[in-house]
C-alpha cells in the first residue's frame, strides 16, 4: 500500500511552491475546474512573481474535497491527458478551507476581511439562482426567499455574498473583486446582476450602495480547459506516475485559456505570467467559447447519451455527430457572433475537433449532459431565435432540445438507456411535475418547452417547439441517428 501525498512523503517539484500563508483569494466551490484552471495560473503567477495570493478553497456542502486537501497539506496532482502524453504536477497554492453550509458566519466574515481582495467562483450554473423565464435572480423562488428571511445563515452563494459585502462595508474591508469563473454569458454582470438584485431586496445599513458601486467589481472573464471528474483510474495512475496517493487528483486535457476583464478593485495575481489573456473583447470571447464549445458539447453528449457513446470522443467518433456538430458550428452559431479581433474561427474549429476527440482524457458523456436545464438556456435560445426571426429554422438547436428532453425527461415508454440515466438534471422534479398528464409526445415537449425552462420568446414560437416535438417523436421511433438525419437534411 502506497503512503498518502503530504509533503512528508512527497519531495518533488511542486507548482506554486512560493503561496504565503497569508490568502488574498477565496475560491467558492472547490471543485475539478478550478483546482486545473484558476488555481494553476495563480501558482504560475506567485512562482514568477510572488504576492500574497494563497487560496482559502470554500466547499459549497461536501466535505471530500477540502478534507482531503487539508489531510494531505494542501498538495493535490493534476493529471494531464492528451494523444501526445501524459504529464503530472502537484499544486500546492491553497492555504485554508472552509465548508459553507457549515461554516456560514465563518464564511462570510472570511470574506468581509480585508486580506481576502478577490473571490473567484465556479458554483455551477445553479448557484446563480437565475429565472430562466426572466433572466433575473430568482427572488421568489424558494432558496432565496429562504435566505432573506434568515440573513445570519444563508444558504445560497448569492446570499452568502451579498451578505459578506454587507460585513466588508461595515468593517471597512475595502474593495473586493468578484470574479465569475462559470460558464455564463457575460458571467461577471451576471454575478453583478445576481448580487445587486439580491442586495436591493435585502436591509443594507446606510452608505451601503454607494459604497458597492464604487469598490466592488464584477470582472467578465472566458474559462477554457476541458477537466472531466475524478475516476478510479485518473488515482490509480498518478499513484504510479507519483508512488504516493493522491485521494482528489484532477484530470484536465494539456489546453487552458483564460480570458479577462482587467477590473480589478484592490489588485490581482499576475495571471498572465501563467498564459491569461487581459481583454476589452471578453464578452466577444465568452459568446465563442460558451456557444461553439459549450454549445456543441452539449450537442454531442445528448446524441452520444442516445447512442450509446459514454465518453464525448467516443461519441464525436460517430460521423453522424461529426455532422451535425459541423453544421450547428458554421450555420447556426458562428453567425450568431461578433468574433474578438483577429479571431480565426476555422483555426478554434479544428482545435475543437482535436479536443473533443481526446481518447486519452475520456470526458464522461453524462458529465457533459448533466445540468442541462441551466446549460441550454446559455446554449440556444439567442442563437434559435436570431434564425427564426429571419424564417429558418435552426434544426439543430432543435435537434439539441430534443436530445436534452429524450435523455432527461423522456415521454412515458421511451428509455434513453444508462448513460442518460446518469446525466444529473437539477429541474427533474419539476420536468416531471410539467409533464402530468400529457397524453402525447407533442405534449410532451409543449409542456416542457411552456414550462418556465426556456424564455417566452423561444417557449411561444409555435415551430420551434412543432419542430423539437417532431424530432422527439423520431427519436423514440426510430432512433437518435434517423432523427439526426432528418435534422440534416431538412
Ligand atoms: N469542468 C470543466 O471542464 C469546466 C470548464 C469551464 C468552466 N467550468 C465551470 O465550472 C463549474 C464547476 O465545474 P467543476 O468541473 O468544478 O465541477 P465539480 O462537479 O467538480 O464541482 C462543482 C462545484 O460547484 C459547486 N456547486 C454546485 N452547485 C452549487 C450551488 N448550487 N451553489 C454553490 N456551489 C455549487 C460544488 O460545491 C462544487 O464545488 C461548471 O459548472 C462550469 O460553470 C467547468
Ligand atoms: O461545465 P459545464 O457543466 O457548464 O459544461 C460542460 C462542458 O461543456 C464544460 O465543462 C467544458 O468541458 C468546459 O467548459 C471546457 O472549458
Amino acid at each position: 500500500m502506497t503512503q498518502a501525498l503530504s509533503k512528508a512523503t512527497y519531495d518533488g517539484a511542486v507548482l506554486g511552491v512560493s503561496a504565503p500563508p497569508t490568502p488574498g483569494m477565496l475560491h467558492l466551490g472547490i471543485g475539478n475546474f478550478h483546482r486545473a484552471h484558476a488555481a494553476v495560473y495563480t501558482a504560475k503567477a506567485m512562482a514568477a512573481q510572488g504576492g500574497d495570493w494563497g487560496i482559502v478553497a470554500v466547499a459549497n456542502r461536501s466535505r471530500r474535497v477540502v478534507d482531503s486537501l487539508a489531510g494531505q497539506g494542501f498538495l493535490y496532482s493534476i493529471l494531464e491527458l492528451s494523444s501526445a502524453g501524459e504529464r503530472v504536477d502537484v499544486m500546492d497554492v491553497h492555504r485554508e478551507t472552509l465548508v459553507a453550509s457549515e461554516q456560514t458566519a465563518e464564511l462570510m466574515a472570511r470574506i468581509a476581511s480585508p486580506e481576502i481582495k478577490i473571490v473567484t467562483m465556479t458554483i455551477s450554473e445553479n448557484g446563480y439562482c437565475r429565472n430562466a423565464v426572466t433572466g433575473d435572480l430568482d427572488v421568489d423562488g424558494d432558496l432565496v426567499s429562504a435566505d432573506l428571511a434568515n440573513p445570519a445563515a444563508p444558504r445560497t452563494s448569492i446570499g452568502q455574498l451579498a451578505g459578506a459585502l454587507i460585513r466588508r462595508y461595515q468593517g471597512d474591508g475595502g474593495p473586493l473583486t468578484i470574479l465569475s469563473c462559470d460558464n455564463l454569458v457575460s458571467a461577471g454582470h451576471t454575478a453583478q446582476k445576481m448580487v445587486t438584485q439580491y442586495l436591493q431586496a435585502t436591509a443594507t445599513p446606510d452608505g451601503f450602495h454607494d459604497w458597492f458601486e464604487a469598490s466592488v467589481t464584477f470582472p467578465n472573464a472566458m474559462v477554457d480547459r476541458i477537466v472531466p471528474g475524478t475516476t478510479d483510474a485518473t488515482r490509480a495512475r498518478v499513484r504510479e506516475l507519483l508512488g504516493v496517493t493522491d485521494a482528489i487528483p484532477v484530470p484536465a486535457e494539456r489546453f487552458s485559456m483564460w480570458v479577462i476583464e482587467d477590473k480589478f478593485a484592490a489588485g490581482r495575481p499576475a495571471w498572465e505570467e501563467g498564459g491569461a489573456i487581459f481583454s476589452d473583447e471578453v464578452e466577444a470571447y465568452e459568446l465563442v467559447k460558451l456557444r461553439l464549445l459549450n454549445g456543441s458539447h452539449s450537442l454531442i453528449a445528448y446524441l452520444g447519451g442516445l447512442s450509446g457513446a459514454d465518453t464525448i470522443p467516443a461519441s464525436f467518433g460517430q460521423d453522424f455527430v461529426r455532422e451535425c456538430v459541423t453544421e450547428l458550428l458554421n450555420v447556426e452559431y458562428l453567425p450568431s457572433i461578433d468574433l474578438p479581433s483577429g479571431f480565426d474561427p476555422q483555426a478554434y474549429i479544428a482545435q475543437l475537433f482535436d479536443r473533443w476527440s481526446n481518447h486519452a482524457l475520456g470526458d464522461a458523456t453524462a458529465r457533459v449532459g448533466s445540468d442541462g436545464s441551466l446549460k441550454l438556456l446559455q446554449r440556444v435560445p439567442d442563437p434559435a431565435l436570431r434564425l427564426l426571426n429571419l424564417g429558418e429554422m435552426p434544426q439543430q438547436l432543435a435537434l439539441m432540445v430534443a436530445g436534452w428532453i429524450a435523455c432527461v425527461a423522456p415521454p412515458e415508454g421511451f428509455d434513453p438507456g444508462p448513460i442518460a440515466a446518469a446525466m444529473i438534471e437539477p429541474a427533474k422534479e419539476k420536468l416531471a411535475a410539467v409533464t402530468t398528464g400529457a397524453g402525447s409526445v407533442r405534449a410532451h415537449v409543449e409542456k416542457i418547452m411552456r414550462g418556465g425552462f426556456f424564455p417566452e420568446a423561444l417557449a411561444t414560437h409555435d415551430e420551434f417547439v412543432g419542430r423539437v416535438a417532431e424530432l422527439v417523436e423520431i427519436i423514440i421511433t426510430h432512433g437518435v441517428r434517423d432523427a439526426a438525419r432528418t435534422a440534416l437534411d431538412a
